[in-house]
């Protein structure tokens, strides 16, 4: 069986400390043609926001995966399709690559290993948050970033590698050459896109778009814009 997200070409992130845009409600934001929809962020999150994200999108027809960003926030609920858990490649501190999952394994009983994967985090933009949260090296040359996608992949097996430029539109080069370097695991690429073009333009390299604050700030059509530029990326 071939995960779902090698099917993927958009994901759209709903941070839930923030508020959707306007008037919109989880229905609209399930039909924009998103692939899948992830939970998560960096700041302010709480049991109880997740929990109210994950019911209002419960009954959509959508994708459904919870992205903790630490073992506290993790929601038990069988609306989700799954539990994608970042570790952090280039953190600092080993706290974010094994030791909160470390601490999470040890807290819950009876994780569901079938429903939770890695995305193995290359975090990119030093202003985003979540670098500071977990001490990022974001000095990194695009062979720099190659090689850790490569050992991802090769070494820790890992089935998604995530290129994070939270906040930021990132180089296209270095997206282009982590994409050369794997083989099986699938490319996730999130920062700043905002409409067709740069949605198309990550799209032609990495396998899955990832958009976030758009969402928030300019609501379902844009965000729509943004499905249909990766999805005609991988149609190329
Ligand atoms: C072991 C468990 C259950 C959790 C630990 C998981 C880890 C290692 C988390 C560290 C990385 C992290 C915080 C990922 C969260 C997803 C993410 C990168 C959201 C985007 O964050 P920003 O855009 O920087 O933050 P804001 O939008 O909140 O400012
Ligand atoms: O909010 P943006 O910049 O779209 O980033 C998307 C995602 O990669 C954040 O984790
Ligand atoms: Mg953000």
């Amino acid at each position: 069986m071939t995960n779902p997200w090698a099917e993927w070409d958009h994901v759209l992130k709903v941070d839930p400390d923030k508020e959707l845009y306007g008037d919109e409600t989880f229905e609209d934001v399930a039909v924009t043609g998103t692939d899948a929809i992830e939970i998560g962020g960096t700041l302010g999150m709480t049991e109880e926001k997740m929990q109210r994200v994950i019911d209002a999108c419960a009954d959509q027809d959508v994708a459904l995966y919870q992205e903790p960003s630490n073992p506290a926030v993790v929601v038990d609920s069988p609306a989700l399709d799954g539990y994608l858990i970042p570790t952090v490649f280039n953190a600092a501190d080993p706290f974010w690559i094994v030791g909160a999952h470390a601490e999470w394994v040890r807290i819950e009983d009876g994780l569901d290993w079938d429903r939770t994967t890695t995305e193995a985090y290359i975090v990119l933009n030093p202003e985003a948050s979540v670098a500071e949260y977990t001490d990022a090296d974001c000095d990194l040359t695009a062979d720099d970033v190659t090689a850790y996608a490569r050992i991802a992949e090769k070494m820790f097996g890992q089935e998604i590698v995530y290129l994070e430029y939270s906040g930021t539109f990132g180089d296209p080069e270095t997206v282009a050459a982590a994409a050369d370097a794997l083989d099986s695991a699938t490319l996730f690429y999130g920062g700043g896109v905002h409409d067709y073009e740069t949605a198309n333009e990550m799209g032609s390299h990495a396998d899955v778009v990832v958009v976030g604050d758009l969402l928030h700030e300019e609501g379902c059509d844009a965000v729509r814009e943004t499905v249909e530029g990766a999805r005609d990326a991988n149609a190329e």
